[in-house]
């Protein structure tokens, strides 16, 4: 049986959840179980502390599982990204309070407070720069006022928790970070481990894009084919009235507006959109 880790708590856990239901999984019933047999599947899922599936994952224990890419990096276990997720988004990045460091060599013989030790110690090793990292379970921002550190290395993600501490950000992040689908370094999947991360991929295609029809005559077809390629290439069919033609294609949802705009504007009519309830690309 397929063995799959998912956050049981914290930012990750709603949206690796739900998006583990959108591909036909079962998931746990009770709130706080650890464990859910999905018998139809055949995959057991494991309800973890996301900080840990990198390490049953890297050790062989666990098949797959769900966590930061962020987390990831701060493992220093065997386990490689293998589908980003889309959920989860946030950047990593240095902040120290307002105006007093710009450059990261400005880092240089600071304390650096960070639940993220090994990342941020890797990241100042690849700059040359040698500072202390202060290892600290969260509540990160706090700690330059209260006088642990000079500065932090934390998430960000709307920015407010630092504004609010009086932290600024400076450097470009050391990482953008997002939910992924981890798997052990070089091993071989499974046919069952394959299907998920199919049907996982095909979430996010689900997602993200949506099927456009329109008519079009002739002679303006290829103008309209240029703004709306598809993925492979569009269905182009004959219609009843042989100047026009009838065009099926994919178009990125977030795209869509201005697409049938263009389309419209090119000759186009009778332009539909319909969202994709699921796919396999
Ligand atoms: N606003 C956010 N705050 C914290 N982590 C976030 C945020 N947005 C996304 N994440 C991601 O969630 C993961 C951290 O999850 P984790 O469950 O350890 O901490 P958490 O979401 O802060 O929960 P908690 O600290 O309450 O246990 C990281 O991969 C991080 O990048
Ligand atoms: O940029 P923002 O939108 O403000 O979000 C980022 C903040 O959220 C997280 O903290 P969390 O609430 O998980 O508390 P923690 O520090 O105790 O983990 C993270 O560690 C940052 O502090
Ligand atoms: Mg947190």
């Amino acid at each position: 049986m397929l063995r799959v880790a998912v956050p049981n708590k914290g930012s990750l856990s709603e949206s690796a959840i739900s998006m583990l239901k959108e591909a036909g999984y079962a998931m746990r019933r009770e709130p706080k179980s650890l464990v859910h047999r999905d018998q139809r599947n055949e995959v057991e899922f494991f309800y973890l502390r996301p900080r840990d599936i990198a390490v049953y994952v890297g050790e062989g224990i666990l098949d797959l599982g769900i966590t930061g890419r962020d987390l990831l990096g701060d493992s220093v276990t065997t386990a490689e990204e293998t589908l980003a997720l889309g959920f989860g988004r946030s950047t990593f990045r240095y902040a120290a309070p307002a105006g007093t460091m710009t450059r990261i060599e400005d880092l240089r013989g600071k304390r650096i407070a960070t639940s993220y030790p090994n990342l941020v110690d890797r990241d100042l090793a690849a700059r040359g720069i040698e500072a202390r990292t202060v290892k600290l379970d969260g509540a990160v921002e706090v700690s330059v006022e209260l006088g642990v550190a000079d500065a932090i290395a934390d998430v960000v993600e709307t920015g407010s928790t630092l504004r609010a501490a009086g932290l600024e950000t400076f450097g470009e992040p050391l990482m953008h970070s997002e939910g992924v689908l981890i798997a052990r370094s070089g091993a071989e999947l499974s046919p069952a481990a394959e299907v998920l991360g199919r049907r996982l991929k095909n979430v996010l295609v689900a997602r993200r894009y949506v099927i456009m029809d329109y008519d079009v005559q002739r002679q303006h077809l290829d103008e309209c084919l240029a703004v709306t390629p598809g993925m492979e290439s569009p269905t182009v069919s004959d219609l009843k009235d042989p100047a026009w033609v009838a065009v099926r294609t994919m178009v990125p949802a977030d795209d869509v507006n201005t697409v049938m705009d263009t389309v419209y504007e090119k000759g186009a009519r009778a332009i539909l959109v319909t969202r994709i309830g699921y796919c396999r690309i």
